[in-house]
Order: C-alpha cells, then structure tokens, then sequence
C-alpha cells in the first residue's frame, strides 16, 4: 500500500471521519499500542516519562503509558488537563489500571526528567498552531534539555505539521507518525527535529486517506512494477537512443555526467552534443562536437532521438536552444541552465522540468528560502505554471504533475555533491528513451537516483560523486525490480 502525506487540517478531516463511524476510539488505541511497542523494541529498559497535552495527542501518549504499564514497565505521566473528550476517557483508564496522572508543571516536569530513561512527547500533535504558548515553551525548553532520548508521538510538540521550518520545537529522537507523514517530517529543518521516522499506517480505509492525502509516497514495489521489463531478444535498437546537450567551456563535466547516468540507466545508444570538448568519461559514449549550435541544429536535420535531455552546462544560449528542442515535441528533460522563466508556456506534455530549489526560485521569481519553506506547494506551483512533469530536487525530491504529487523515498546526504543532478537527467531522459509515461519516469527515475545515492553512499558516505552514483545505478535497477520482475535466473530450471 502506498504511504500518503496529510497536512494537518486533512489528518483532522480523516480523524472526523473516524469519529462519525465511532472509530476514534479504537484509532487512539491503535496509536498508542504502537507506541508502546515501539518503546519496548526500541528503548526496552528504565523509567519512561510521559509529558501528555490536553489534546489527542496526549490521549495517544496516556494509552501507550497503560501499555507499558500493565507489560511491567516503569512509568511515570505528567499531564495537562485533559480537554478532549477520548483523552479524558483514557486518563480515567490510566488511573483504573493504578496508575496516577500527576498534573504538568515545569517543577515537576524539570525533577522527574532527571530519573527517566525514555521522555515520551505527547504535548501537541497536529492540533498545534504556532507560536507555543505558555506554559509549553518552558516544557520543551524542559525536554530539549534532558539527557535522555526523546520520543514523539505523531510530530515534535512546537512543529508546524505543514512547514518545513523549525522554531522553538522539541528535538526528538525518534517520531511515530500516525496514519501518514506530515510534510514537516520530510523536508528542512523541521524535519531534522523528528529524527528517525517511523510511520505507524493505522487501520483506517485507505479510500478515506487518499481522498484526503496531499502527496503520495510510493514504496519500492510499487516503483518496482512501473520500471520496464526487457525481453531477452532486447538490442540496442530496443532500449533507447537518447541525446544530451549540454556543456560549454568550464562546464563540460556536466553533460557528461548525464550521458553516463543515461548509459547506466540502460539506454542503448547515448549521444552528446556540444559545442564545447567532453570528457569522454565512458568510451561506449558517442560524442559530437558542433562548431556553433546553429551548425548543430542544421546536422540533426529531421533526425531526433527516443529522448533528450537538455540544458546541463550548456551556457548562456541555454533558453534559445531549449526552445528549439522543445518545438520537436519529443520527450524532453530540462535541467539547469535551460530551466529559465522564457521558457515558461513553451512546455508541452512530455516535458520533464527538474530544478533544484535555487533553479525554482528563479522560475518562480520568488526567494529560495520562501520555495524551500513550502516544497509540496512550490512544486504543485512550478508544475501549474510550465505544464508537464516538476521534479523539484532535494532531500527527498517532490514530483508534480498534473493533479498530483509524489514524494521520493530515500536517498543519502553524501548527495549534496555537485553533478548530482545531472546524472539524475540521464536517469530520466532513458527512463522516456525507453518507453516510459513522464509521470511514471519522474516518480522511478528519483527513486532509482536516490536508491544508487543509498548504496554509493554505503561505500562512499560523504565522499561520494555522481559517478559513484551512476556505477550504482544497475545494482539500484534491480533492488527495486526483484520482487516484480522474474529474471532469466529466476524462471530457469534445471533437466
Ligand atoms: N487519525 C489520526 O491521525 C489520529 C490522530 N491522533 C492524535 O490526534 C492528534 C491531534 O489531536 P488534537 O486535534 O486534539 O490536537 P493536539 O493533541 O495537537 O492538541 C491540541 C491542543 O493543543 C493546544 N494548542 C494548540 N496550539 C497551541 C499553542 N500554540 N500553544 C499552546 N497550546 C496549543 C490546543 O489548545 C489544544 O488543547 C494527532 O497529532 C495524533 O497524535 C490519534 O489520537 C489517533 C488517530
Ligand atoms: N541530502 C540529500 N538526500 C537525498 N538526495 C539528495 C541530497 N542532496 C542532494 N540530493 C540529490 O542530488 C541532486 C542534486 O541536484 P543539483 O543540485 O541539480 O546538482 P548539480 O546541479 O550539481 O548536478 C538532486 O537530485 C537531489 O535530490
């Protein structure tokens, strides 16, 4: 099943939902009882305090005190009153199973911090509206203090479930996300708040997230089946002629960056076109160097690949060059220096746009502080204003495309390198060389870049480059591929 991500107003939608079915009760339960587990997994040893807010969220956080209770565990809960009517209920429940719910001051808070060996933050979930309001900023000031690990339940108390900044919030260890993510656990500093991430689904009906749900998170399976298959008899001819132009003197590295992510992706044939020399950085690369574009353009004549990708290193004709490319309606990625505001309403829809947040601002003439606060949106806005497919890059990319969104898994920090993206543009320009539908090569193509970056990263960590990235491209290929596609090896039988 695929993983969504509900702001907080659509997690409340899916949570009314719940409580007209008379479901809500058992949602609470359901979330606390995997907190509980998680605890037991994960921090199986000494005194779990329980800081519980008035709201749901500390209804979850009194549940899981009740789990651990009566499984042996020592804990100890400070609450605040309880205003929700479920929270109420399981403070009675709490109290009925013997144990007692002191009241949450800072004094309190401050003394028994210093017994515990878990701190577990139900202050404030999705109900949370910036700015913290008293008493809580002195409690996080508490908890961010303590020297014992932080859990929190859903988000950290103080975060805003729908932007990727980070005031005065908790800084947690670890975070169960209830039924899906919010946008802060995935991007920005917010994100770096929760820590480790672990999505707890609950037994809600799918169809009720997904008429809710703001993006998708495609799990690897389901990347997996939209990859191609390739018959046996495959050739050359078969998987893909894609072009690139790109590069100019200084830049030249970039377009060869892209023509061997395209070659390792598995294009049968990759052509780079340049006016500038490119490092022939893989000998089975066919490399033409133009005297000018103009010369260019007149020796492709009506020839034109599967796929092209344009605009890596390619200089300050980048947009006139672009446009021309885009008047031949094939499968385009542009990327880079051909990602410039002229072009916008010149797209068309097998366009695949793939800035990174600076490229964005630029499109979107806006600061890349403002794009970076908001990713979902500026991508969903990028996506509305140049047609086709956005891959907005980052850690982790967002994928916009008509009435869409899709957020990328994975991926490793030792990205933060230079030509990242341009092998990403190889990845996604064979990904359309090979047949794919734009949408389908966006959401695979990010995943299979960030699934290489996962595993050149396991060798490389923060040292890694893009042709380590590209050298794990195959490897990637078939993590994501061997549970839908039967190999040769695998129908094989012996007589
Ligand atoms: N379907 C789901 O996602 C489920 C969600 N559940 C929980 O429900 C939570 C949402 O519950 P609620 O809507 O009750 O909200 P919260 O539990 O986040 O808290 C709302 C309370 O916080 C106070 N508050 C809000 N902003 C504040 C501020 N700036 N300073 C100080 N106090 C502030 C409000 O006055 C209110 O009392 C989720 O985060 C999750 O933990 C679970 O109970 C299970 C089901
Ligand atoms: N921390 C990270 N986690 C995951 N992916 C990352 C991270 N940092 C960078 N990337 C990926 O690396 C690529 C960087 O692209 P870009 O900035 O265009 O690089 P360049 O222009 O140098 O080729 C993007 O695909 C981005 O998603």
């Amino acid at each position: 099943m695929p993983q969504y991500v509900l702001t907080a107003a659509q997690a409340s939608a899916v949570d009314q939902q719940l409580q007209r079915a008379g479901l809500l009760d058992l949602a609470m339960e359901e979330a606390g009882s995997a907190v509980a587990r998680l605890v037991q997994q994960q921090y199986p040893a000494g005194r779990v305090l329980f800081l519980a807010g008035g709201g749901a969220n500390g209804g979850d956080a009194l549940v899981a005190a009740r789990h651990l209770h009566v499984q042996g565990r020592e804990v100890e809960v400070l609450a605040l009153p309880a205003r929700h009517r479920l929270t109420q209920l399981n403070r009675r429940r709490l109290q009925a199973v013997g144990v007692a719910c002191r009241p949450l001051k800072a004094a309190a808070a401050q003394r028994s911090v210093e017994a515990a060996a878990l701190l577990v933050d139900g202050l404030l979930g999705t109900g949370f509206t910036p700015p913290l309001r008293a008493p809580l900023d002195t409690l996080v000031h508490i908890i961010n203090a303590a020297s014992c690990p932080v859990l929190s339940i859903d988000i950290p108390s103080g975060i805003d479930a729908h932007s990727a900044e980070a005031g005065l919030a908790v800084q947690a260890q670890h975070t169960v996300s209830l039924m899906g993510w919010k946008p802060a656990l995935l991007f920005g500093e917010s994100a770096a708040r929760a820590g480790a991430v672990t999505l707890v689904p609950l037994t809600v009906p799918a169809a009720w997230v997904q008429a809710q749900a703001l993006a998708v998170r495609p799990t690897d399976a389901e990347v997996g089946a939209m990859l191609p298959a390739r018959r046996n008899d495959a050739h050359k001819g078969t998987a893909g002629h894609v072009w690139v132009l790109g590069g100019h003197p200084g830049t030249v590295g970039a377009a060869a960056l892209t023509a061997a992510g395209a070659l390792r992706t598995g294009s049968g044939l990759v052509t780079v076109h340049s006016v500038a020399e490119i490092p022939l950085v893989m000998p089975e690369l066919m490399v033409h160097r133009h005297s000018v574009w103009d010369a260019a353009f007149r020796a492709f004549g009506d020839r034109r690949p599967d796929a092209v990708a344009v605009g890596m290193g390619l200089g300050p004709d980048a947009a006139h060059i672009a446009r021309r490319v885009l008047s031949w309606n094939i499968p385009t990625v542009l990327d880079a220096d051909a990602l410039q505001p002229e072009l916008i309403g010149h797209g068309h829809d097998s366009c695949l746009w793939t800035p990174h947040p600076g490229e964005a601002a630029r499109l979107l003439r806006t600061s890349t502080p403002e794009l970076t606060r908001y990713p979902l949106e500026a991508a969903r806005a990028l996506q509305e204003q140049l047609g086709g497919v956005v891959v907005l890059k980052g850690g982790p990319s967002v994928v916009a495309y008509s009435g869409g969104l899709s957020v990328a898994q994975g991926g490793h920090p030792g990205m933060a390198s230079a030509g990242m993206g341009d092998t990403l543009s190889g990845i996604l320009a064979s990904l359309l060389g090979q047949g794919m539908d734009v949408v389908q090569a966006a959401v695979a193509g990010v995943r299979l870049h960030a699934r290489a970056g996962e595993r050149a990263g396991q060798l490389h960590g923060y040292g890694l480059s893009a042709t380590d990235v590209a050298s794990q491209l195959g490897a990637a290929w078939t993590d994501l591929t061997s549970e839908t596609h039967p190999t040769r090896e695998r129908l094989s039988f012996r007589v």
